[in-house]
């Protein structure tokens, strides 16, 4: 029997789990998983485990998460219905890259910054409490603005996503032309410039008849990608134009082969830079999130990052390169629990293990920004050299390399052929060579409920408890907010008096 590797596509139900590994449940058939050690059984999907990896894994005795089964499932040719052209007829073909943003100058600094803590899947607030998502963004931003404007002024005076995602979109449009896919490619960046509204009137003015939307973030957070969906979502729920165009979206794409190999060459051409190549460990360091969003939530990105790593360390021991790894999160931010385990603590424990030589390699997100130009290259490096690491090196993000753009352009044409043609019951979408879904059904999929995340500790305890110290520190922020709300409307008070509110405005 001929087979061919396909991707096991999205099942989607507005019943679904938030895991959409559990949701692959609903399409396995025990054929198609032969590939896997055994059926397609319920524990084998399971949800995934929140415990957290170990701190350092050695190729020679991975400890594999085996209850991950890898996207890629062999598909027999005869059932595999991907229709061979893409475009048909006179459809517009556009591809929406969506992505972060950041500021271009220190003036836009505090600006992004409200932008961001404004956004409800950044800072999720309980129902009640919403109406104070401005405030408290603005309160924030102002808060944080000096120390973020640091960052910004020691790697140039602002951020380089602009550039590098404009730079990639280029990129994409030429290979994609190259590919006989004539598409237009737009950027929309959710909290600074281009902004996604900007990017979607560009779309309408264009007549975009057909829109592949593509996250520029390989693995799906609620807080990235997720945020970004949900205010497509509700663009469009408002437009009738937009409302009428067919669309499909590419959730993650971490698991596709050309992204892989595309970080196994930037990791092995690093490691060569190393007098003992062999003895380096590789230290992925991923962007965190707070642990509520895995554990409350169902942000499937701790499962999506863990899985990742392991399939670029597979595809480095396929090159004959073993070397020990571990996985950390980096940038959190806030008195919350975030992702553990944390990149400083592991760059110190490392360090008292007795690691010589350390290549950290930034996982969760492809162009330079602050957090690898500052934070890794600055702080992390200098942390790891007082904890007594001798040689340090960062692969560099994948910004255009040209596999990895190749890829991007492979995963927009594998999804043309299912574009509007997303029906629970369309087994032809369902064997899409990527995963997709409409924007809708994939909120609907990751996050369904929209819980409001739980506050760090939920029980009121009496004594100088943490509980204590985060109710004392919401009363606290409250009574800011009123003051700053009754300075506001009355024009007077103690910022006035100091000269600080005028600045606000
Ligand atoms: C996959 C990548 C990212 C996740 C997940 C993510 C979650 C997340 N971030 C914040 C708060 C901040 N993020 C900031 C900058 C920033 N974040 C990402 C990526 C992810 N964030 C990038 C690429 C950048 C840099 C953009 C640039 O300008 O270069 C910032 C601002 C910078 C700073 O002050 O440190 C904040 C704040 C939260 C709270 C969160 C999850 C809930
Ligand atoms: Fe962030």
């Amino acid at each position: 029997m001929a087979e061919s590797i396909a991707m096991l596509p999205w099942s989607i139900s507005s019943a679904a789990p938030l895991d959409h590994r559990v949701m692959l449940r609903a399409n396995c058939s025990s054929q198609k998983l032969e590939r896997y050690s055994g059926t397609c059984t319920e524990a084998s999907f399971s949800r995934l485990s929140s415990t957290q990896p170990s701190l350092l894994f050695s190729n020679s005795k991975k400890s594999r998460l085996k209850c991950l089964p890898p996207l890629n499932v062999l598909v027999d040719s005869e059932t595999q219905a991907v229709p061979a052209k893409p475009l048909v007829g006179n459809d517009k073909i556009g591809v929406l890259l969506l992505n972060l943003g950041g500021p271009e100058t220190l003036d836009d600094v505090q600006p992004f910054l409200f932008n961001l803590f404004a956004d409800p899947d950044i800072i999720r607030l309980p129902r009640l409490f919403r109406f104070l998502q401005k405030p408290l963004a603005q309160f924030i931003s102002v808060f944080r603005a000096p120390k973020s404007k640091e960052g910004y002024a020691a790697i140039g005076g602002g951020s380089p996503l602009r550039r590098i995602t404009d730079a990639q979109g280029e990129e994409l449009k030429k290979a994609l032309w190259s590919k006989d896919v004539p598409a237009n490619v737009y950027v929309g960046m959710r909290y600074w410039h281009p902004f996604t509204e900007e990017a979607i009137e560009q779309i309408k003015k264009d007549g975009i008849t057909k829109l592949v939307v593509l996250p520029l973030y390989p693995q799906f957070s609620i807080s990235t990608s997720g945020s970004s969906l949900r205010l497509l979502e509700s663009i469009f729920r408002e437009d009738e134009y937009l409302v009428n165009m067919q669309h499909t979206v590419i959730p993650s794409w971490y698991q596709r082969e050309g992204y892989i190999k595309a970080m196994a060459n930037l990791i092995e051409k690093e490691l060569q830079g190393f007098d003992t190549p062999q003895k380096c460990v590789i230290f992925f360091s991923a962007h965190g999130v707070p642990l509520a969003y895995v554990e409350e939530a169902g942000d499937p990105y701790k499962a999506e990052m863990e899985e990742c790593v392991d399939l670029i360390m597979e595809e480095l021991e396929r090159r004959g390169l073993n070397n020990p790894y571990t996985l950390a999160y980096q940038s959190r931010v806030g008195p919350v629990e975030w992702l553990k385990p944390y990149t400083d603590e592991t760059i110190i424990d490392l360090g008292k293990k007795g690691v010589k030589n350390l290549l950290a390699v930034p996982i969760s997100f492809v162009s330079e920004h602050i957090e690898t130009l500052e934070e890794i290259d600055v702080e992390y490096k200098e942390l790891a050299i007082e904890s007594g690491i001798e040689n340090w090196g960062r692969v560099p993000a994948l910004g255009c390399e040209p596999t990895f753009i190749s890829d991007l352009a492979d995963a927009v044409i594998e999804s043309l052929p299912y574009v509007g043609a997303m029906a629970v019951s369309n087994l032809e979408a369902r064997q899409s060579l990527v995963p997709l879904g409409s924007v809708e059904e994939l909120l609907a999929a990751y996050d369904s409920q929209r819980r409001e995340l739980p506050p760090p500790v939920t029980v009121w305890e009496w004594g100088w408890t943490k509980s204590a110290e985060t109710w004392n520190g919401r009363a606290a922020m409250l009574a800011v907010l009123v003051l700053l709300v009754l300075e506001v409307t009355t024009g007077e008070g103690f910022l006035h008096q100091w000269g600080i509110l005028p600045f606000f405005r």
